[in-house]
């Protein structure tokens, strides 16, 4: 019997029984986590250039191929005993049972007493998925169905503005999860874009965002979709606010909004008190985490422009990946070994960011809306009990596409102080193919890895001086500063090329990768309680921006900052 089934057999006896095992379970993870410490030191000694040279089968045993993803993880600091202990750890750590949890509809968003079940959203084989006793999937494909007769009409030129033009610009109004998402993919899609419709993407309070947004479009011919999970969220109503007010001084009939706004929510109740027909609203649910949500009608606008049938390809790209994920053995599952890789560089090299490299200007959005997926979702330390977690969680997420990266950052993963893991994404077949330009973006994508992975050392800087013949005084001081250690680890994705299910599916790989990494840090993944602080402070200070009284509520170094922009106060300088 396996670890797996055992602890999914106990799960079903009583609950003395059930805490015995749990703390057995702990004892066994502190085990393999002393292990993986041990192990660690053995490594930290090896590099990978002789790594390669000993194993010649290393690529072969360390890549997976699934939903037309191929992932190299060989050029990391790993041997077979390394992965064998991380998926120990993951066994240990219940993570089969926790992905049937998922899937299954239980509430495993603790706080939040919520199930989470973006899955559901791309459940294309329509199997019943339940949640309070009640089957999702027929309000799932109800949504759809409207959805693709609202992009029917307006991708067609029937859904007319209020002087009857045809629909021209779509205007996406949201943030964070509502905009993140269904932005990345449309940048993503673009070559899929509808050739008439623009797309635009207004998500910033800043009235800058929207102000530049208007210079561009007419109110005649504009679709603003109002995109907010809560429909409470300050920055969103504000642009929704500042856009009617825009279409009303022209069309200056309260009508025009029925044409002009529609909504994507899971408030009804808010929807119509900001005045848009009901008839116009998208629902989705609570068990959809917003930085989940793109799957949902917060994936309109993606439908809009690309079409609904490429939307729902990007729906099966994403539920090919759930079928991996929920059902390839640890060993060849994509998501596992991303999450398990990355949880061996934060915990046992200390490492506390992870960088991520498009070489594809489709995917320019994508490090963007990584950093809202992983950072909202991991960057927590307190365990699901509420305890200090007493470890590193989340690393620093960041990055931009290469070859840009490259002529500006690249330096300090090659030379800087610090090991940053990379993540490198690349389609084998450009959606672009002008002159050599893939040819050139793909040698500098794999000449990346190499030399993060074998580095320099003295002896190839020196006989490369000497060629060159560099004077010898000259070339001793210059060693130091072109030597590169290498060992820098890296994961190399490769993408059959960039179209909707092969997006779905790395999307979804990602989301994987959060669940795993969640788990083992035994962390809830879905709740952002973190946000709210900051959002509550805001209140009070908007008031007090607003009145002509000097600010002394808060620390000096708040009040002074206020009334200096209130012209209270101007510090000595
Ligand atoms: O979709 P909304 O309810 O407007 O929320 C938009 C965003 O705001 C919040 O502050 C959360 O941090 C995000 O997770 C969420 O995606």
């Amino acid at each position: 019997m396996t670890l797996t089934k055992l602890q999914q057999e106990i799960r079903k006896s009583p609950v003395v029984l059930n805490e015995w095992i749990g703390l057995i379970m702990n004892i066994l993870k502190k085990n393999i986590w002393q292990s993986l410490k041990d192990h660690q030191q053995i490594m930290a000694e090896k590099h990978m250039r002789n790594l390669f040279a000993q194993d010649t089968k290393r690529f072969e045993k360390f890549s997976v191929k699934a939903c037309g993803i191929f992932l190299d993880y060989s050029k990391n600091i790993i041997i077979d005993a390394t992965m064998k202990l991380l998926a120990e750890f993951a066994e240990a750590s219940e993570l089969k049972t926790k992905i049937q949890d998922m899937f299954s509809g239980k509430k495993i968003n603790i706080t939040e007493n919520r199930a989470v079940l973006h899955t559901a959203l791309r459940n294309r084989s329509n199997t019943p998925v339940m949640v309070d006793g009640k089957d999702v999937m027929p309000g799932v494909n109800a949504v759809l169905e409207k959805m693709r007769d609202f992009c029917h009409q307006v991708r067609n030129g029937k859904w007319l503005g209020y002087t009857g033009r045809k629909i021209k610009d779509i205007v996406n109004i949201g943030i964070g999860g509502s905009d993140l998402g269904s932005f990345m993919v449309c940048e993503a899609l673009k070559p899929y874009q509808h050739p008439e419709i623009n797309m635009h993407f207004v998500s910033n309070v800043d009235g800058t965002h929207m102000a530049e947004t208007l210079k561009k479009i007419s109110p005649e011919t504009t679709l603003f979709i109002i995109a907010s999970k809560t429909f409470t969220t300050q920055e969103t109503l504000t642009n929704a606010h500042t856009a009617r007010n825009w279409l009303l001084k022209s069309a200056k009939d309260k009508s025009a909004v029925a044409l002009h706004f529609a909504a994507i929510s899971t408030n009804i109740e808010k929807v119509a008190e900001f005045g848009i027909d009901t008839k116009n609203m998208f629902e989705f649910w609570d068990w959809v985490g917003g930085r989940y949500s793109l799957w949902s009608a917060i994936g309109l606008p993606i439908a809009l422009a690309a079409g609904m049938d490429r939307f729902e390809q990007l729906l099966q790209g994403a539920h090919k990946m759930d079928q991996h994920f929920q059902t390839a053995p640890f060993e060849s599952n994509m998501p596992v070994i991303l999450g398990l890789v990355g949880i061996w560089y934060s915990n046992f090299f200390g490492t506390s960011s992870q960088v991520i490299a498009p070489y594809d200007q489709y995917l320019h959005r994508f490090p963007a809306f990584l950093q809202q997926l992983e950072m909202e979702s991991n960057g927590k330390s307190v365990t699901c009990k509420g305890e200090p977690a007493g470890y590193s969680t989340c690393p620093v997420i960041w990055g931009e596409p290469g070859t840009n990266g490259q002529h500006a950052f690249f330096q300090l993963l090659h030379q800087g102080t610090d090991i940053i893991p990379a993540d490198f994404i690349a389609p084998v077949k450009t959606q672009n193919p002008v002159g050599d330009h893939h040819t050139i973006l793909l040698a500098n994508f794999f000449a990346q890895t190499e030399a993060l992975m074998r580095g320099k050392t003295e002896q190839e800087v020196r006989e490369e001086l000497k060629a060159r013949g560099v004077d010898p005084e000259k070339m001793e001081a210059l060693i130091p500063h072109k030597i590169f250690k290498g060992n820098r680890p890296s994961n190399t994705i490769l993408l059959q090329k960039t179209d909707p299910e092969t997006l779905g599916a790395l999307i979804a790989l990602y989301e994987h990768k959060v669940f795993v990494q969640g788990v083992i840090w035994d962390i809830n993944s879905f709740d952002q309680w973190g946000v709210e602080l900051g959002k509550q402070l805001a209140k009070t200070i908007q008031a007090e921006l607003v009145n002509d009284n000097e600010v002394l509520s808060h620390d000096s170094s708040t009040n002074g900052l206020i009334n200096y922009c209130l012209g209270k106060h101007k510090p000595e300088c």
